[in-house]
């Protein structure tokens, strides 16, 4: 148990300057940024956990765990136990798919019998037999939990040897007869999925054994009732002598800063208890491809990891990770061998900066800034509950949206898309309100007479407003375009309904614009979430509210807070256009914050 806890102590952030400087040496290369795409991503996560801009993958080692399952006398597997025996000498001969494949991908392979029932006189395999398969779950726990653990620290010490015997990247594979059995019980009660939904055909059952598996599954989690928030006890009930061995390995891998590529749906699942275990681990983990079997694209999905492939594997034995290898490899060459912009004598992009600024000219020469290619998936993982950090992309996204949102008032004539309007409507519906009193409600309007009739109502206020503006200012007015309603697609109405919720509303009872404030929570929930989708968004602050209340027919309880034009732009401009045309500056950030009191800077 120490080994166990002392290892999952180890396990530290990846290394953010590496990743960086690996961006940024990824920028300067002879290509257009980004244009390695999952590449590019995959040399930046090998950077963070190697901490070396010129990351080592070499020599990479597959480690194949067996074992067997209790579970398969229920007829849950089309094929015997005795297999798991049998192909683990097939292993030590050579002549399964993961020997071909390793060779193909000049990787070694190396057997583990973690758990195989039957005895083995084999030159070259491993043996940490911690006993002789499982138990049949689906009458009491699997194994105890103090074999569970030894399980989990025999596949650390396996990781360990490995990596000291000069092992630069582990890659896990499996073999288990029963093994999808055990895999979708861990699922079901770790991910908190249906029993229905986390169960496959495995080496292909019928459907009507897929319904059987999947009565076995719910039977063996009512019998052992696991405690989905202690990983050992799960995998001690439910699980298997591989799974918790090759847990182990991601963990020894981890601990000592080394990639590991997983596998299909068994190994994911090792991989997820890892990552329950110690949830810095996951920032360790590749995922060479998604199978066939359903269970895995979900535990994909809920450790946040893009498959690179899908083959329409359903085999295991860490045969997706041989195939993968090469990709993984290829990332790496390409961080270290390709010329830089400079040592080739190659031009740059445009506006003179190949490191990375992101930006480019537009037609008429301004400088705007582009969106890279999201980097991470838009599917956040949510079941894991510790696993509430961001990583870089995803940071960098959250500010990338912040910096670069701009007023926008010029639009194209591109209609929006349906499913993106409602993305950023909902972005806007998840705003912060005060007492949860969500006060808003969300007017679209598109019809061209509506829009008409607004911009009429809009350039009357806009002359009135021209003559209060003095000097530089009353010159520069006139000139400032201030509302883009006849040209966007759409412009949202924003509304404030203060009797929302009540008299009462939790935190409300002092400050009765708080109702406001929640709306405008909203309006700029929907502003970044637009930028992020490449949308430019304006708000049209000049308007009577009895002149828009009018026009859409708003109750006169109901506030018409702002007026948001949507739609696509030719550019977003570096800088506010106020500041590039001199009308204001931004305040220095330093200036405004103040320490303890009023004034004390
Ligand atoms: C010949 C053979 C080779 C395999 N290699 C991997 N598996 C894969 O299938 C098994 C899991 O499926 P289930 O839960 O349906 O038994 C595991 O051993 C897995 O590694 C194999 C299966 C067979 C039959
Ligand atoms: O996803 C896998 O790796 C898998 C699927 C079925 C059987 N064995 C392995």
């Amino acid at each position: 148990m120490k080994k166990m806890k002392d290892i999952m102590n180890a396990i530290t952030e990846p290394d953010l300057s590496a990743q960086q400087a690996m961006e940024n040496h990824l920028n300067s290369l002879t290509k257009p940024l980004g244009s390695l795409g999952r590449l590019e991503d995959l040399a930046i996560q090998l950077a963070g956990i190697t901490g070396r801009t010129q990351p080592v993958i070499d020599p990479a080692a597959v480690i194949v765990m067996a074992a067997d399952h209790g579970v398969s006398a229920e007829g849950v597997s089309a094929f015997p136990t005795e297999v798991t025996r049998q192909m683990v000498s097939n292993f030590i001969s050579g002549g399964a798919a993961i020997n071909v494949l390793a060779r193909s991908a000049a990787a070694s392979v190396q057997i583990v019998d973690i758990g195989v029932q039957g005895e083995f006189n084999l030159p070259g395999l491993i043996s940490r037999k911690i006993r002789f398969g499982t138990n049949n779950m689906l009458h009491g726990p699997a194994m105890s939990m103090d074999e569970a653990v030894a399980a989990i620290e025999a596949g650390i010490d396996i990781a360990q040897d490995a990596i000291r015997k000069g092992a630069k990247l582990l890659a896990l594979g499996e073999m288990g007869i029963g093994n999808t059995t055990a895999s979708s019980a861990l699922l079901a009660v770790l991910g908190q999925i249906p029993v229905e939904q986390a169960v496959g055909l495995g080496t292909g059952i019928s459907q009507e054994m897929r319904q059987h598996k999947a009565r076995v599954i719910s039977k063996a989690i009512e019998r052992n009732q696991p405690n989905p928030s202690d990983p050992v006890d799960v995998l001690a009930k439910i699980g298997g002598l591989e799974i918790a061995g090759l847990a182990g390995v991601v963990l020894g891998a981890a601990a000592m800063r080394i990639p590991v590529l997983v596998d299909g749906f068994i190994s994911a699942i090792a991989a997820m208890i890892a990552v329950k275990l110690s949830p810095l681990a996951v920032h360790y983990l590749i995922a060479s491809h998604e199978s066939v079997e359903p269970g895995h694209a979900l535990v994909n999905r809920l450790l946040g990891l893009q498959p690179l492939l899908n083959l329409n594997l359903r085999l295991g034995e860490g045969s997706g990770t041989a195939i993968a290898l090469p990709i993984v490899r290829a990332a790496v060459r390409i961080a270290k061998e390709m010329a830089t912009f400079d040592q080739a004598g190659v031009s740059g992009s445009l506006d003179g900066s190949v490191s990375g600024e992101n930006q480019t000219l537009d037609d008429s020469g301004q400088t705007i800034s582009m969106i890279p290619s999201p980097t991470y998936s838009i599917e956040t993982p949510y079941f894991i509950e510790t696993r509430h950090e961001f990583d870089q992309g995803q940071k960098a996204g959250v500010y990338q949206a912040i910096h670069t949102r701009r007023d926008i008032r010029t639009f194209i004539r591109q209609p929006i898309e349906e499913e993106k309007l409602r993305r950023i409507l909902d972005a806007a519906h998840h705003a912060p309100s005060v007492g949860f009193m969500q006060p808003w409600n969300f007017i679209v309007v598109r019809s061209n007479p509506i829009k008409q009739q607004l911009h009429e109502i809009v350039a009357k206020e806009v002359q009135v407003a021209g003559q209060y503006f003095e000097g530089k200012r009353a010159e520069l007015y006139p000139k400032l375009k201030v509302q883009g309603i006849l040209e966007a697609p759409i412009t949202i109405c924003f509304t404030c309904d203060p009797t929302r919720d009540g008299a009462h509303v939790l935190g409300r009872n002092t400050l009765p614009e708080t109702d406001v404030h929640s709306v405008v929570c909203a309006i700029e929930n929907l502003w970044l979430a637009a930028r992020a989708e490449g949308l430019g968004a304006g708000w049209v602050s000049f308007y009577k509210k009895q002149d828009v209340r009018k026009i859409l027919h708003i109750p006169p309880h109901i506030d018409p807070v702002g007026l948001i034009s949507i739609g696509y732009t030719h550019a977003f401009q570096e800088r506010p256009v106020l500041e590039t045309v001199g009308w204001g500056k931004r305040y220095s950030l330093d200036e405004l914050i103040f320490t303890d009191r009023w004034g004390n800077h």
